[in-house]
């Protein structure tokens, strides 16, 4: 299985509702470090699996939303828990649909599976990997 990854990173405030979340209940910040890969069986024609820079265009446009905003104040993640985990569900859904649309460069027809990985620091990290169709 051939592999494309880019990488970008936000930064962003948030806190979390939940016993179990300890002092991350009260308002903190992170610096996010994404990086997106893209699985292909294949190479195209051209010899890749997509296109590096509209692969970084399409993952700069899913974060910049994001980037030095409080999480808690967005309408979108009302009332959510913005854990790492969900984040990279979030991220996966906005890259998988522009990967599904063809925006990266290939047909996403030939496009096998997306995974997003999220470092929240240096020492913990979380991800989220699936095929982009269900039969292959
Ligand atoms: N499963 C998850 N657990 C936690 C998440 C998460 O996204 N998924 N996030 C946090 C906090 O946002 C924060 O990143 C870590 O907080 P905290 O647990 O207080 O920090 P550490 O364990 O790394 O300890 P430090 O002493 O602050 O380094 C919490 N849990």
């Amino acid at each position: 299985m051939y592999a494309v990854e880019v990488r970008d990173h936000i930064m962003i405030a948030h806190s979390f509702k939940g016993e179990v979340f300890g002092p991350a209940q009260k308002l903190h910040g992170a610096t996010f470090v994404v990086d997106a890969a893209v699985y292909a069986e294949t190479l195209d024609e051209n010899a890749i699996v997509i296109d590096i820079g509209r692969a970084h265009e399409v993952l700069k446009s899913l974060l910049a939303p994001l980037n030095y905003k409080n999480l808690d104040e967005e309408p979108a993640f009302k009332g959510q828990n913005t854990t790492t985990e969900f984040l990279t569900k979030y991220l996966f859904d906005g890259l998988a649909k522009a990967a599904r649309a063809g925006e990266l460069g290939r047909d996403g027809k030939q496009l096998h599976a997306i995974r997003i990985e999220i470092a929240e620091s240096h020492v913990a990290r979380a991800s989220y990997e699936s095929k982009l169709w269900p039969d292959n």
